[in-house]
């Protein structure tokens, strides 16, 4: 089933069949919401199984270990979130929570000792590291088996190289992709924009989306005419850091939109005194596409569950547990 065919053929239907088309009829072209938070949960039951399948038959519980430094409220969320979702799959979580003026050697010493831990099956250095460290320092420590974040150079490089195979592939872009599956959107062939070349969202969700027979595009800060580009796509990730960027009218009608953004805005309606938006403009997105994420409640929970599933591989490929 192909969603962005039948969708532009229902618009089409609607938008050709003459100049008196009522504004209901144009509302009634309304996209359909890609629910990644009950996808997310589907994946946890998934691998709630296998975990308890491998501990039973292997005697193997898998084991993740997270690094936080500093006490950045939104990291700690996050990092929180990792933990409550280990438990509900059977997943060890360890952690351990460094003060924002550690040293980078420190960070070092904890990821060797997890390296050579045989419980920990994934190792994770939550993201920003403050600034004193050097990050490419950190990330090459972490020994490539258990690099669940799929952040060592070694594991992009081979992302990017035909008919080579990377050990994990980041959790964000593959949440991306595990949703335009899960909901039969086909790639092969398409035209693809990501925005945003980050190393840990939009390169590596471009680089997928080209291994998926895609034809990508990538629009960043430098790009000009932006708007000329990403009206092309039929598919559309989102990973800019900037609310609400992405208008109706950038968007070509019948395009699958998935918005990693995840921006706190000002909402005094709201008890903690903001809310999350996206990098779309959801409300003008939602009457042109034919399917998009929302925000929260897309992508967020995917990279979690992702997560998991680069843990219960890893742990899988240390123990040759098929
Ligand atoms: N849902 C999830 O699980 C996750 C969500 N996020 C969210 O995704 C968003 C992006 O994160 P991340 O990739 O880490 O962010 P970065 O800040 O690392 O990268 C942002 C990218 O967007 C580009 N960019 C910035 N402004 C513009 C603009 N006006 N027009 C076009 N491109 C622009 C930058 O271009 P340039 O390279 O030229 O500077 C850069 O490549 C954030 O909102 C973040 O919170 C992040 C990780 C996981
Ligand atoms: N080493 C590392 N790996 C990461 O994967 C990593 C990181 N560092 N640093 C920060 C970003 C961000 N990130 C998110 C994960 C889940 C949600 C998530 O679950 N969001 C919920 C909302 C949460 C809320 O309400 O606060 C949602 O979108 O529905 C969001 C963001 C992972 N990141």
């Amino acid at each position: 089933f192909d969603i962005v065919g039948s969708y532009v053929a229902r618009y089409n239907a609607n938008f050709f069949s003459g100049a008196y088309m009522s504004a209901s009829a144009t509302e009634a072209s309304s996209a359909k919401v890609i629910d990644g938070k009950t996808v997310a949960k589907q994946i946890r039951d998934e691998i709630a199984v296998e975990v308890s399948r491998m501990r039973e038959a292997a005697g193997v519980i898998p084991g993740l270990a997270v690094i936080l430094v500093g006490d950045r409220k939104d990291s700690a969320t996050y990092v929180r979130n990792k933990k409550k979702a280990c438990e509900t799959v059977g997943i060890n979580s360890l952690e351990v929570n460094l003060p924002e003026d550690s040293t980078e050697e420190e960070v070092l010493n904890h990821i060797a000792g997890y390296n050579d831990d045989p419980s920990v099956h994934g190792i994770l250095v939550q993201l920003p590291l403050p600034s004193h460290m050097n990050e490419q320092n950190v990330l090459n420590a972490v020994r490539i088996e258990k690099d669940v974040d799929g952040f060592h150079p070694l594991n992009i490089g081979r992302l990017a190289m035909r008919g080579r195979e990377p050990l994990f592939v980041p959790c964000t872009p593959k949440g991306c992709i595990e949703l335009l599956h899960r909901y039969g959107v086909s790639i092969k062939g398409k035209r693809a924009v990501v925005i945003g070349r980050s190393n840990i969202v939009g390169m590596p969700a471009a680089l997928l989306l080209q291994r998926e027979d895609a034809t990508v595009s990538i629009v960043h800060s430098r790009t000009t005419n932006p708007e000329e580009i990403i009206r092309q796509a039929d598919i559309i990730i989102a990973a800019v850091g900037q609310p609400n960027m992405v208008k109706g009218s950038w968007i070509k009608p019948g395009a699958v939109i998935i918005d990693v953004g995840i921006n706190p805005v000002d909402d005094p309606s709201s008890s903690r005194g903001y809310k999350l938006v996206g990098d779309v403009c959801y409300e003008e997105a939602v009457k042109v596409a034919s399917a998009i994420t929302p925000v929260p409640g897309g992508v967020g929970p995917m990279t979690i569950a992702m997560l998991l599933q680069n843990t219960l591989i890893s742990a899988k490929r240390i123990h040759s547990f098929e």
